[in-house]
């Protein structure tokens, strides 16, 4: 057999695992007005497998029936397909469309001021090309799967709106960013900042709507499988009795599922003042909030650590920052670190090229080109990790690594754990010399 049939072989075959995992559940109706939907049904193990196989395998097959040419030229022209769906949404398009029903090309033409002609071309690309709105056997506007997110989950379509606006200009900056800084030491330097004159945290600060709207979707998304995730993914009761300082750690989200799984624990949440805030006036009319156990603190972890704790975690952070950067965090902490402190790291960890299934890896190094390009950020190896701790205290040894959950498509279930303990090489001498 070759190539092509092997594969479309094995599409087959995870075909119709994904099928009988998909149709187990009674709710398997894809994003439509009535189910509701805007994500596939939950999936058992077989059934999230084949997912990712069935994703890897499409892909390959799909650059194979295509031919390196047709392969390279798709590239630019779903580019340019993204610009047409931003346009749209700029427009306000998919948000005049009904959920149920449709509308004439004659009335959304007066709603949002474009020709009849102009959205009939535009949305017939879209619709085309990448299933975003359709049209009724009528001539009439509806929403398609796809487009169906703008009515059923407003916030993941703001985020989506923003990430459309910024995203793919930015990341045509990249060879600008290369030039301008070819040993990636300007954490300022970034495709972002090129294509808006501003780093991201700047912009949206500026343009409070984009802001809020950004922050709400990250939340979200951060928040997904709810305190599950976060809960499963470390055994907080290690930490019994003990403080924790959640350094970046946003509204305390993250901190409620740890102190709601291990109550003794006490967490401080450090972030900007601005965050702090807005956190503290949030979380003062959420009557779940753990408020014994939390606390909330103003503090750039740019600035020595002023609490000195048990453990300082550090979740979805050091993606957000370059080498450079990364170390000015690490070495702001280390004044408050005190013997048996703990640094526990919760982040995305790339796989060593070329040794994780490849679904896996294609999300992770698309979310390093993200991470990179909006915020001079980076998906760091578990080597990378290590080296950058090494170089900034050799004291801070490396305790533990859990392996998040590979997957084709993202979610906090992919976040790995990594851990240190400082040990400082005084200490560890006296106890060597007791112990002989
Ligand atoms: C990607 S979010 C992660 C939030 C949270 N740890 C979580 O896992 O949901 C990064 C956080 O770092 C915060 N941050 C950015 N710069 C900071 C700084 N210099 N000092 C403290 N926090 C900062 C942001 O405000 C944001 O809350």
């Amino acid at each position: 057999m070759c190539q092509l049939e092997v594969l479309a072989q094995a599409v087959s075959t995870q075909a119709q695992t994904l099928s009988r995992s998909w149709h187990e559940g009674k709710d398997h109706a894809l994003s439509s007005c009535d189910s509701r939907r805007t994500t596939i049904p939950p999936l058992d193990p077989q059934g999230e497998e084949a997912r990712n196989q069935l994703l890897a395998a499409l892909r390959t097959l799909e650059q194979l029936v295509l031919g390196p040419k047709d392969t390279m030229q798709s590239f630019y022209y779903r580019t340019a397909e993204a610009g047409v769906i931003q346009a749209l949404c700029q427009l306000q398009v998919p948000r005049h469309v009904p959920l149920y029903g449709s509308i004439s090309y004659a009335d959304l033409s007066k709603k949002v001021g474009v020709s009849e002609d102009r959205l009939k071309h535009l949305i017939r690309i879209a619709a085309v090309c990448s299933n975003f709105l359709a049209e009724t056997e009528d001539g009439l506007v509806k929403h398609s799967d796809n487009s169906l997110i703008w009515q059923l989950d407003p916030l993941a379509a703001t985020g989506m709106e923003v990430m459309l606006d910024h995203l793919p200009s930015s990341s045509f900056k990249l060879g600008e960013v290369c030039t301008q800084d070819p040993m990636d030491e300007k954490q300022e330097v970034c495709g972002f900042s090129l294509a808006r004159q501003q780093p991201l945290y700047l912009y949206l600060e500026t343009h409070p709507a984009e802001g809020r709207s950004f922050a709400a979707h990250m939340r979200a998304q951060a928040a997904q499988y709810g305190d599950s995730a976060i809960q499963a993914c470390y055994d907080w009761s290690r930490l019994k009795e003990k403080t924790i300082v959640d350094c970046g750690g946003s509204f305390g989200s993250v901190a409620a599922a740890i102190v709601r799984k291990e109550p003794t624990i006490k967490c401080i949440v450090q972030d900007l003042p601005k965050v702090v805030d807005s956190a503290i006036k949030a979380t003062a009319q959420d009557s779940s909030f753990p408020h014994d156990s939390i606390s909330f603190q103003a503090h750039s972890f740019l600035e020595t650590q002023p609490v000195v704790a048990d453990v300082y975690l550090f979740r979805m952070v050091f993606h957000n920052w370059s080498d450079a950067g990364a170390r000015r965090i690490l070495q702001a902490l280390r004044p408050a670190l005190r013997p048996g402190a703990r640094v526990v790291c919760v982040e995305y960890v790339m796989p060593p090229i070329g040794t994780a299934p490849s679904y896996a890896e294609l999300a992770t190094r698309r979310l390093d080109n993200v991470m990179y390009t909006l915020m001079k950020g980076k998906v760091r190896e578990l080597s990378e990790f290590k080296d950058l701790f090494e170089s900034v205290e050799p004291d801070l040894v490396f305790a533990s690594f859990k392996q998040g959950q590979l997957r084709a498509t993202h979610d906090p279930r992919c976040h790995s754990v990594l851990e240190w303990v400082y040990k400082p090489a005084s200490v560890q001498g006296e106890s060597e010399a007791h112990s002989s």
